[in-house]
């Protein structure tokens, strides 16, 4: 919160800013082509000697034109330099090329956003995700997500695991170490990662994956490569059907990156549902990024933007939430919170909560 309650930037700076949110589309595009095409790379690879225009029209064998009018729009954006007649890359144009964050970003934002973000207005209006239709027709994104073109389903899924990927060895023993975890529900288990690190993690441990039926059907194929069917249950079901009851006896419940895909009343409603299921002692743990808990002004950005792309495309009616807000979702379920874990992995808070008695 420390990084947005003064506003620090001259003038001069805030103009210089607010050209490059007039012209955010371009600024995006370009940097994407210079990226994808090889442009970048060969700058790169000039090393300190850098490359003339004509010599990177011959590398990359695309139209002099294109090429120029690229180029220069790089020397706007900071992604080269020119002198002596020459380009070099500069340091924000290495990160667009090699930073596994900033390409984990893009590619979600051009593949599974950018047409849609069009409808953004409309998504505020309705609260519903209009930006959807430009994707296919369902209610909401998950839903689709088994049946999105491969290359925008490798975006979304390479956006999804970036973060969990860097969390999940981190928060292992935090959820494991000295809680004698037998029985989990894991709410939301997407691809079975979780329960995959799990059973490798913890020897005794049993897993029991709900999500929605499509989402589970492509994790099954894989616990069963695995040889993990004995260690893994799957239970299919819509979630937002409140007359669909949990399984019950469990004393752990896990859900990572899975309640901020809905409303503040559907996370009250689905954390009343873990209050029945869950046994007396038992806890649920959380894991979430939220955007007022992190130690970079670059992290907590990202999150804030990420909201967007719930309200235009998931489903109009959950974000990247504020911690505060969020914990008020908990309380308001009959849990306590028994245990809170920040800055695990990249951008993570552990929940620990137990009920109320
Ligand atoms: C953002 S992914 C989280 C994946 C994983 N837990 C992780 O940390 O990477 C959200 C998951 O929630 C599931 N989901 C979304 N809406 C649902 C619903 N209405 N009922 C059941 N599962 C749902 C999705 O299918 C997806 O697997």
């Amino acid at each position: 919160m420390h990084f947005f309650s003064t506003d620090t930037k001259t003038a001069l700076e805030s103009k210089h800013l607010a050209q490059f949110i007039a012209f955010g589309p371009v600024v995006f595009q370009v940097a994407k082509v210079l990226r994808d095409s090889g442009i970048l790379k060969e700058i790169e690879d000039s090393g300190a000697a850098g490359l003339s225009l004509e010599a990177i029209v011959e590398k990359v064998q695309l139209p002099h034109y294109g090429v120029r009018v690229l180029l220069e729009s790089g020397l706007g954006i900071g992604l080269v330099i020119f002198n002596n007649d020459t380009y070099k890359i500069t340091k924000t144009g290495y990160f667009i090329l090699h930073d596994p964050l900033t390409n984990v970003n893009m590619n979600f934002i051009h593949d599974v956003n950018y047409k849609g973000l069009f409808h953004l207005e409309e998504s505020i209006k309705t609260g519903k995700p209009e930006g959807l239709k430009e994707l296919g027709d369902w209610p909401t994104i998950y839903e689709g997500l088994s049946q999105l073109p491969p290359h925008i389903q490798k975006s979304w899924f390479g956006f999804d695991h970036f973060f969990s990927d860097t969390a999940f060895p981190k928060v292992l023993p935090h959820v494991y170490d000295n809680n004698h975890i037998k029985n989990m529900l894991e709410i939301g288990g997407n691809t079975g990662k979780w329960a995959i690190s799990s059973t490798a993690y913890n020897k005794d441990v049993h897993i029991t994956i709900m999500d929605l039926p499509q989402q589970l059907s492509m994790a099954k194929n894989k616990i069963e490569a695995l040889g993990l069917s004995h260690r893994v249950s799957f239970h299919p079901v819509n979630i937002l059907d409140e007359s669909q009851p949990f399984p019950k006896g469990f004393d752990a419940i896990w859900m990572s990156q899975f309640l901020d895909c809905f409303s503040e009343d559907e996370i009250v409603s689905i954390l009343k549902r873990c209050h029945a299921a869950l046994d007396e002692d038992g806890f649920v743990y959380i894991l979430e990024a939220f955007w007022d808990v992190q130690r970079f002004e670059t992290a907590a950005f990202c999150l804030q933007q990420t909201s967007v792309y719930f309200t235009a495309l998931a489903n109009g009616n959950s974000q990247m939430y504020h911690s505060e807000v969020f914990k008020n979702c908990i309380y308001k379920a009959g849990f306590e919170i028994a245990q809170e874990t920040d800055n695990i992995g990249l951008s993570h808070t552990l929940l620990k909560c137990r009920k109320v008695v």
